[in-house]
């Protein structure tokens, strides 16, 4: 068997070293950030044996592979311990320089090199980034003296930032890591907000100081300008190369403040993290505020006030280390019998049936940004379907589940998801990890509307509803007035692309708030934006207008009043769900006409010709043809072997299986995610 293999980031290597144990799918792949077909060699993920000494894991004597010493967790003083995080605009390196401080302290070995330990996700090595955050515990030895430095991995993208705000809050300082090439990004400026204002210690870290292009001194100005902190204060290094990666850890210690939690006090913890394992059920991270746990203490968790008895705990080295106790000031993992990953609310608090305290504040829940429908291809495959998106929401919970059915899908849900790369990422595991074949709907946006008809505030038993479904947008005549959601976006670019972004941006109804100089050739630029304007391709579009060098994040900006009117597609008269959408009144012409060109230039021609029709209730507003085509297969079959030709119209039947009908249409199933995509002039 010959199998060519396109290396993607985090999957070769593994790939090479692991061939023998491996079971080797094929799958055909578009990937996210080069957008080029590719294969991709899909692996059992292994699990890496554990590397530092576990003599005795359910003692409270923790041994390390730096030191070859054992420590007694019971005495180990508060002040020496540093909880820190490591945040970041996408790919600045957060995951590599983790990987180091993992090898420096021995927690991997340097065999495992470039192999990015804390991405344990499959999707997060194919589209090397990021998605959920990961915990490592490490022991460091600074000065004759032995500390235990818990470092909290955090994902880059937009759409996850909701990981990064719960993993800093279990922390007392960051790493904030710049690219020394890319300077500050859109994402560096959000999540150095993020950690201003939990009043974290932030050391700043300038990474790929090896690159021929870097220029750090040019960031540690930028550094200086925008976040006021003094150049002197920067660290340089190379992650990849390990260049003054020491330091880090050495600055850590003497930087960062210890926490201040007390193991004398009643136990306090935060779970600001949790998972689920399909044996032992809910994994939670936990960050002691208070007092020590032990195994087989029994627990209350203040949100549900249901109590459970601790089955295990320990730390996570990233693997997890049981250990009979954890103590105040300590993060680590706590198993206790619960089933659902709802139990381990996400900024929960944890405390002693014994000694009830008052909850920790807690973080805001997440909220969903884009909501699409999923139904199963085949109804046949909805209970299958359904314990998928159980499983995997189980392990997700910022992604809301609605049931929902429609007449043209069948039974499904309605998904709500802090972004589109959020939903795209949860599709590919569905598909990756439990195989299921879906159709899913046009993203849309949370819009509300203010009613006027008695009738529906009567139904409702509100005045103010939210549409998450565009089949149930009320009309017009029912409604005082529409809502859409708003974004401030933060745009940074070198200056030549100034006039480029400005056009798109207008172009997507936004409106400038600000812009300034961050050096002599980089701008940031505020725009307030409505969210549907940038859900689906902004952030591609304004990647390749500024060959790749505009960086974009945008935070939650309320509602605004807007004239907003729901579009229907429509395939030989039959409407097509999947592609309702709502739209801005000003904007469903173009939207219309383009949607219908993209959809003419997606569906293959027929056996008939197809009228392809965009509507706004019955008035149509733009139309396309695709013209007849007579597709003889078996034409190609000039042998008259009949095994041949069986071969051909089992290819062809196969082939349907992918389809999707509308009427007698046949729309290839992935049409319709490439019809959605935008392409601004
Ligand atoms: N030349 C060079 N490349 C580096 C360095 N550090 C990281 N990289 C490369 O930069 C790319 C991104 O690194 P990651 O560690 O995955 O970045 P990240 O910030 O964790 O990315 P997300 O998790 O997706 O936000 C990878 O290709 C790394 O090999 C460095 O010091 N020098």
């Amino acid at each position: 068997m010959q199998l060519s293999l396109i290396k993607h980031q985090g999957c070769a290597t593994p790939f090479l070293r692991h061939l023998l144990d491996f079971r080797v799918y094929q799958t055909r792949q578009r990937s996210q950030s080069c957008n080029i077909a590719c294969t991709v060699i899909r692996h059992r993920w292994m699990k890496r044996a554990p590397v530092f000494c576990t003599h005795n894991t359910t003692n409270k004597m923790i041994s390390t592979q730096a030191d070859k010493e054992s420590i007694d967790m019971s005495k180990f003083p508060v002040e020496r311990i540093r909880n820190f995080s490591i945040i970041a605009h996408i790919d600045h390196g957060k995951s590599t320089l983790a990987d180091r401080l993992l090898e420096l302290t021995g927690a991997i070995t340097t065999t495992d090199k470039n192999k990015q330990v804390l991405d344990k996700l499959q999707v997060e090595r194919e589209r090397g980034i990021t998605v959920k955050a990961q915990t490592a515990s490490l022991f460091y030895k600074y000065q004759g003296q032995t500390y235990l430095l818990n470092l909290i991995d955090t994902p880059g993208h937009v759409d996850f930032s909701y990981e990064v705000s719960r993993s800093i809050s279990a922390c007392q300082g960051v790493l904030l890591i710049v690219d020394a090439n890319q300077g500050i990004q859109a994402q560096t400026v959000a999540n150095f907000y993020l950690a201003f204002e939990a009043q974290l210690t932030i050391i700043p870290v300038i990474n790929k100081i090896d690159l021929k292009n870097a220029d750090p001194e040019r960031v540690e100005k930028q550094i200086e300008k925008v976040f006021d902190i003094p150049t002197e204060e920067c660290i340089r290094i190379s992650a990849k190369l390990g260049t003054n990666v020491e330091q880090v850890l050495q600055e850590v210690v003497k930087r960062l403040p210890p926490p201040t939690f007390k193991k004398e006090d009643p136990f306090k913890a935060l779970v600001f993290d949790s998972n689920f394992d399909h044996y032992r059920g809910v994994v939670a991270n936990i960050a002691l505020f208070g007092g020590y746990l032990s195994k087989g203490d029994r627990i209350i968790s203040a949100y549900l006030g249901k109590s459970y008895e601790v089955n295990e705990l320990g730390l996570l080295r990233p693997d997890e280390h049981p250990t009979d106790r954890l103590y105040a000031g300590q993060v680590g993992y706590v198993i206790a019998g619960m089933k659902e990953v709802k139990e381990a609310q996400i900024g929960d608090t944890l405390y002693h049936q014994k000694h009830p305290v008052e909850a920790l504040p807690g973080f805001k829940p997440a909220k969903a940004m884009v909501f699409a429908g999923m139904y199963p291809m085949d109804q046949s495959d909805y209970s299958a379907l359904r314990s998928a998106v159980e499983k995997l929401t189980l392990n997700d919970s910022s992604v809301t589940v609605q049931r929902d059915s429609s007449l043209a899908l069948g039974a499904g849900w309605r998904l709500g998801f802090l972004g589109l790369l959020h939903m795209e990422v949860f599709n590919q595991r569905l598909e990756q990890e439990y195989n299921a074949s879906v159709i899913v709907t046009a993203p849309t946006v949370p819009y509300k509307a203010i009613l006027s008809s008695a009738k529906l505030i009567k139904e409702h038993g509100k005045e103010e509803i939210t549409i998450v479904n565009p089949a149930q947008f009320p009309d017009r005549s029912l409604v005082k007035e529409y809502l859409e959601p708003m974004v401030m976006g933060t745009i940074i670019t070198p200056d030549d692309y100034i006039g480029k972004i400005m056009s798109i941006c207008l172009n997507r109804r936004a409106v400038q708030k600000n812009m300034v100089y961050i050096d002599d050739h980089r701008v940031m630029m505020k725009y307030l934006f409505p969210l549907n304007e940038i859900v689906v391709d902004f952030y591609d579009l304004l990647k390749s207008m500024s060959s790749g060098y505009a960086s974009f994040d945008y935070e939650d900006a309320g509602y605004q009043a807007a004239h907003v009117i729901k579009m229907d597609i429509l395939l030989n008269g039959k409407p097509v769900e999947e592609l309702t959408t709502i739209v801005h009144k000003d904007r469903a012409y173009s939207a219309g006409k383009a949607m219908c060109e993209r959809l003419q230039d997606a569906i293959p021609r027929q056996m008939f010709e197809i009228a392809v029709q965009a509507a706004i209730g019955s008035k149509v507003i733009a139309r396309e043809t695709i013209k007849a085509y007579k597709k003889n297969v078996l034409a190609k079959c000039y042998g008259g072997d009949i095994t041949r030709k069986m071969k051909l119209l089992k290819k062809q039947a196969e082939g349907k299986k992918k389809m999707r009908y509308v009427g007698t249409v046949q729309v290839p199933k992935d049409a319709f995610i490439n019809v959605l995509k935008r392409k601004d002039k």
